[in-house]
This record gives structure tokens, C-alpha cells and sequence, in this order.
């Protein structure tokens, strides 16, 4: 496993949010976190990434246990993650957002800024290659020099998979990427994912669109009141009692879901 948990906890006082749980993500493959709202799907993610410490067990990543460190050595180790709401500055092109992306792998400093040094001006450029090149897998090269603001939902959905990858990171943990797009925008994404997988990645996603969740995850893990009651693959799921009952039976969830 390329990514590991055990007794995975996370308190907020009283407020058990996530609660012993045992996750795998498989390298290679597309593992989707899958639940009610207020299951624990998002806080299980930032507990993960190091957005949040802790409250009881651990997590390993390529047999390194990563539990203590905090979201930006996470990151640095090639953990990418995306954000529900996305998370870009609106008023600044497609193309800077993706460089402040990669600045987590450059090593210049104020003094290299204020003295134009060599290293800062190497590095300059290959922030902006490296922005160049996965504007263009995402698909936005055409929309790299205009303001996020000016751009429709579903480029700033690829913009922010292009954020996450301009980190070079092994694993993304994408947090709802079809949020607020219609079908065909969210086929388009799910070619990204693919491809993003085809490419080496391991793709990790919480999502509530069922039928998208079906067609593309190899490994569906599903949480219930920050406990986790099933997982297995699409079939597993969409057949197992246990879930139907939770989830996809009845109340608003089932809902959304188609
Ligand atoms: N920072 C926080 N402080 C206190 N409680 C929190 C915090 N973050 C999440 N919670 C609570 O933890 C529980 C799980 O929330 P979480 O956002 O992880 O669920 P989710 O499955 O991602 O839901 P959704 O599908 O609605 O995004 C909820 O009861 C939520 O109110």
C-alpha cells in the first residue's frame, strides 16, 4: 500500500469526526472516499495531508509514518491534495497560481529575490516550465495568461489539478472535484483522473456523485459517522446492505446520488 492508516482518529471535543479507521491506498489506482454529509470524508483527508494532528493512530506513506508532520513536509514527501471550495487567487492568472504550486519545490530564498541570483532565475524557469507543462495536461494552456476570475468552474477545477500536480507529488487526494459542474464537464474530469492515474499517479477522491464514483474508482472506502462501514469495489458497494442502508437507501444523500 502506498498509503496506510490505522486507528485513524480525530476528535473535535466531544465530536468524534473520524474513528478508527483503517484505510489503504493502492499505488496506481483510484481509491474513492465515499459517505454521508458530516461522515468524516473531508476531516479523514486533512488528518492524512497533516491539515489537522491527530488524536489517536497513525498514518504511513511508502512505509514512512508520516502521522506528526504537518501539511507542508506532507506535502514536500509528494502528498498533493485539492481543496471543496477551490482554492486559487481569483485575481491572478491561471498561469501564477500553478507557479506558486511549484515554489514548494525551489529552494531560493529572500536574499536570492532581492539579489536576482542565478539559483532564483534557474528556478524562475523551471517554476514556469513545470507550470507550462501541467497546464497543458490539464488541458489549460489556452487559459493560462487570463485571471482565474475570468475562467468557467470547470477550468478553475482543472486549474486546481494543475496546483496539485505542479508539486510533483505521488498521490492527490482530490476533495470533491465534480462539486458544482454538469455530466459533461464531469466526464472531462474523469478522463483527468484517468489520465493523471495512466501517468503513474495514485488518485485518491471524496465525491458524492455516485455514478462517476462507479465508473472510475478501483477501491471504494465508505465512512458513516466517522466510522468506516464498508469498503470494496464498485460492485461490493453498490451491493453490500450495510451501505445501501447508510447511504445510498434513502434520505437527501440518496438523492444527490443520482
Ligand atoms: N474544524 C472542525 N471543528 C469542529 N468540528 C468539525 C471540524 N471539521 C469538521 N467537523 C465536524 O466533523 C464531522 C465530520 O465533518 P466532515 O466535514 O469531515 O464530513 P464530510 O463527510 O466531509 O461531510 P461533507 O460531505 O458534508 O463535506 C461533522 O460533524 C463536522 O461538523
Amino acid at each position: 500500500m502506498l498509503i496506510e492508516t490505522k486507528d485513524l482518529t480525530k476528535a473535535f471535543g466531544g465530536l468524534t469526526a473520524v474513528d478508527n479507521v483503517d484505510v489503504g491506498i493502492e499505488k496506481g489506482k483510484i481509491t474513492a472516499i465515499i459517505g454521508p454529509n458530516g461522515a468524516g470524508k473531508s476531516t479523514l483527508f486533512n488528518v492524512i495531508s497533516g491539515f489537522y494532528p491527530t488524536t489517536k493512530g497513525t498514518v504511513v506513506f511508502n512505509g514512512e509514518d508520516i502521522t506528526k508532520k504537518r501539511a507542508f513536509n506532507v506535502a514536500k514527501l509528494g502528498i498533493a491534495r485539492t481543496f471543496q471550495t477551490t482554492n486559487l487567487f481569483e485575481q491572478a492568472t491561471v498561469m501564477d497560481n500553478v507557479i506558486v504550486g511549484h515554489r514548494l519545490r525551489t529552494k531560493s530564498g529572500v536574499f536570492d529575490a532581492l539579489l536576482r541570483t542565478p539559483r532564483l532565475k534557474r528556478e524562475e524557469r523551471e517554476s514556469r516550465e513545470k507550470a507550462e507543462e501541467v497546464l497543458a495536461f490539464v488541458g489549460l494552456t489556452k487559459e493560462s495568461n487570463r485571471l482565474v476570475s475570468d475562467i468557467s468552474q470547470e477550468a478553475k477545477k482543472r486549474a486546481a489539478f494543475a496546483v496539485a500536480l505542479a508539486t510533483d507529488p505521488e498521490v492527490v487526494f482530490l476533495d470533491e472535484p465534480a462539486a458544482g459542474i454538469n455530466p459533461d464537464e464531469t466526464d472531462g474530469l474523469t478522463n483527468l483522473m484517468r489520465k493523471m492515474v495512466d501517468h503513474g499517479l495514485t488518485v485518491c477522491l471524496i465525491e458524492h456523485k455516485m455514478q462517476m464514483i462507479m465508473e472510475i474508482a478501483d477501491h471504494i472506502v465508505v465512512l458513516n459517522q466517522g466510522e468506516k462501514i464498508a469498503e470494496g469495489t464498485p460492485e461490493e458497494i453498490q451491493n453490500n446492505d450495510t451501505v445501501i442502508q447508510a447511504y445510498l437507501g434513502g434520505g437527501e444523500d440518496a438523492a444527490d446520488a443520482q
